[in-house]
């Protein structure tokens, strides 16, 4: 893994030359009071010195940046070639488990969430290593069904990614692109297999479309069929009684197989609604054998020729947890906790990748990426990140820019002693967050598997903040978990956001509201270990105060209208220097901007 610098000297320099010119423009607007119109210009000022600060904020740990490179070959080296402890060359990788969560089937659409476990499903990782858990809060027949038919296509779609080495691994979005599809192929047998799977899609498709009407009908069937045999029963024992036609049966939801849905129904009975039913666990695809198990030629069954291609697929579950009424289910951070202590019992790997429904994975050696960084200086560590909570270390960093060092050998309990050497590493979390098509919603975590079993308060996700994911990173990073940013060439993973205006509002309301709600809890960075680093606090601080920023642009806006009125300037004249600092402030945010956006690669085009 080679370290460096961002060639972003230019954005830094610029960064710089604002700030001195900032610092101009405000000791002149403090120095240059408005003596007819104090009130107004305390107003501006109070403004201008928050958009300032916000501003550097903002800047600071740009100019700190580090970008790392992944070498795959030496990840597969190490771990999955032939060598005297492992002869057969069998992977090394530790068990990966993604969680997926979808709470209401109506909303995130069941085809989307096909497509994103599909694309789970091919990506490029040890088959027995990886486990896919998808959490259903909505606990709906709809999502349960769409998912079996999305394990049955799988037996398609993974084989012929697998087979012609296609990106992105997400149907929809490979069958939606308009580029060349023979770029990169060599097989002769492409284009027809191609032409098969296009097909089973588009009928995969049609078939989780009218899901929702199959179900409806089916269970329609059954009730008036339930009704007749309640009637029936009724005039056989008050013969002559014709109280038949108030005979009541639950409009229950069926499965396919004649048996009751345990979920919610539509009707929302007691004990079948949304915040009110059993728990679900069924195995979809069941754990693969160890050994590679190779396809067979193609035939009515099988659409492509899988002759010398692996066709196992890795574990696949669908979990609704338990839920009555009266007991907070605390969302999504619920759903989570929920899986790993399934995932626990079922496959039990170290660490967890955890996507919303709506995001899928673009890049198929994501994982291995990540790996990368996990079991960098080969060292294999995480029984450790796995029963007890801090992470191991040797050295203490205190002070504000964790400068000091202070050794801290004599602090472990015995049995760990031994393994001093390998505790050194403590970069176990990860976290992948990569922009793909959206303005940064998307946003994955990679983190070692946290236990209930150690028995700590508060392990798993945090409960009771709006915006969980956040908290739940920060508070791993204040015990002292590092974090890497792990940007691949191509997107590591893609997602949608909504684009209706109110969705979208509703959407940032709430992270806006789960931003306060950190800085007024004691998850505001000011109060941050000493295991925090300088600019991590610096960026966690602006994380929370973001949105007061609000206030004071609202003030801003408003003062215009204010001058109009009063007849008064924020300023007692206009000044040249005046107006020669506020050119410098305004053309060095607008260069950077554009030096940004070249920055980030997105083109006009995007
Ligand atoms: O009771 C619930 C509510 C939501 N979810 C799932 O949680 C995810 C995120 O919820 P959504 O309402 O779509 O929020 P977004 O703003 O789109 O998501 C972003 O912001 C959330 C925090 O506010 C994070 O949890 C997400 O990972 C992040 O992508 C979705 O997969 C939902 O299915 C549940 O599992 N149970
Ligand atoms: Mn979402």
């Amino acid at each position: 893994m080679r370290q460096f610098i961002l060639p972003i000297y230019n954005c830094s320099l610029l960064i710089v030359f604002r700030l001195a010119a900032l610092r101009l423009f405000l000791t002149w607007r403090v120095r240059h009071p408005n003596r007819h119109a104090m009130w107004l210009w305390a107003m501006s000022v109070t403004c201008e010195l928050w958009f300032a600060l916000s501003w550097i904020l903002d800047q600071l740990y740009k100019l700190c940046l580090v970008n790392r490179v992944t070498d795959l070959s030496v990840l597969k080296e190490r771990f999955e070639s032939p060598n005297l402890r492992n002869p057969k060359g069998r992977s090394d990788l530790p068990g990966i488990e993604v969680f997926v969560s979808i709470a209401d089937p109506e909303k995130e659409s069941p085809l989307v969430t096909s497509n994103t476990i599909l694309s789970i499903l091919a990506v490029d990782y040890p088959v027995e290593k990886l486990a896919c858990y998808l959490s259903d809060d909505g606990g709906s027949l709809l999502t349960f069904e769409a998912l079996a038919e999305t394990a049955s296509f799988a037996r398609t779609w993974v084989p012929f990614c697998r087979k012609h080495k296609i990106e992105p691994r997400n149907p929809e979005a490979y069958f939606g692109r308009k580029r060349d599809l023979l770029k990169n192929k060599a097989r002769l047998d492409f284009v027809r297999e191609r032409r098969r799977v296009k097909r089973e899609y588009d009928e995969f498709k049609v078939r989780i479309n009218s899901l929702p009407e199959s179900i409806r009908r089916r269970s329609d069937a059954y009730n008036a069929n339930e009704e007749l045999r309640a009637k029936k029963k009724q005039m056989e024992i008050g013969v002559g009684n014709s109280v038949a036609d108030s005979v009541k049966v639950a409009k229950a939801t069926w499965m396919f197989d004649g048996s009751l849905w345990p979920g919610t129904w539509t009707s929302g009975e007691v004990d079948h609604s949304r915040g009110d039913h059993a728990g679900i666990i069924q195995a979809m695809l069941a754990p693969p054998n160890a050994e590679p198990v190779f396809g067979s030629e193609a035939d009515g069954e099988n659409l492509i020729d899988t002759t010398e291609f692996d066709i196992r697929l890795s574990m696949l579950v669908y979990v609704s947890r338990e839920k009555r009424s009266g007991y907070d289910q605390n969302k999504k951070a619920g759903a989570m906790n929920a899986l790993v202590r399934t995932s626990a019992i079922m496959s039990n790997g170290p660490f967890i990748l955890n996507l919303d429904c709506d995001h899928y994975v673009y890049n198929s050696l994501a994982l291995r990426e990540g790996m990368c960084f996990m079991l960098d200086r080969g060292c294999i560590f995480r029984k450790i990140a796995l029963y007890r909570f801090s992470p191991p270390r040797t050295t203490e960093h205190h002070g504000w820019f964790g400068r000091k060092k202070i050794k801290l050998l004599s602090r472990k309990p015995k049995s760990l002693r031994r393994k001093k050497k390998e505790e050194d590493d403590d970069e176990i979390s990860l976290r992948i967050n990569d922009d793909g098509n959206d303005d940064g919603d998307v946003e994955s975590l990679l983190l070692p598997r946290r236990t209930k079993l150690s028995g700590e308060k508060e392990s798993g996700w945090i409960y009771g903040l709006v915006t969980e994911d956040v908290v739940t990173g920060y508070r791993m990073r204040n015990r002292g978990w590092r974090s890497i940013y792990c940007v691949t060439k191509r997107d590591a993973f893609r997602g949608t956001t909504p684009i209706n205006l109110t969705d979208r509002l509703h959407q940032v309301l709430r992270w806006a509201t789960g931003s306060v709600e950190i800085s007024f809890s004691r998850n505001n960075a000011l109060f941050a270990s000493h295991r925090m680093k300088f600019l991590q606090r610096v960026a966690y601080f602006n994380a929370g105060m973001y949105p007061f920023t609000s206030f004071f642009l609202i003030v801003y806006c408003v003062m215009p209208a204010l001058s109009l009125f009063s007849g008064q300037f924020i300023v007692a004249s206009l000044n040249v220097t005046f107006l020669i600092y506020l050119l410098a402030i305004t053309l060095t945010l607008c260069m950077l901007a554009l030096l940004e956006i070249k920055w980030s690669g997105i083109t006009l085009h995007d």
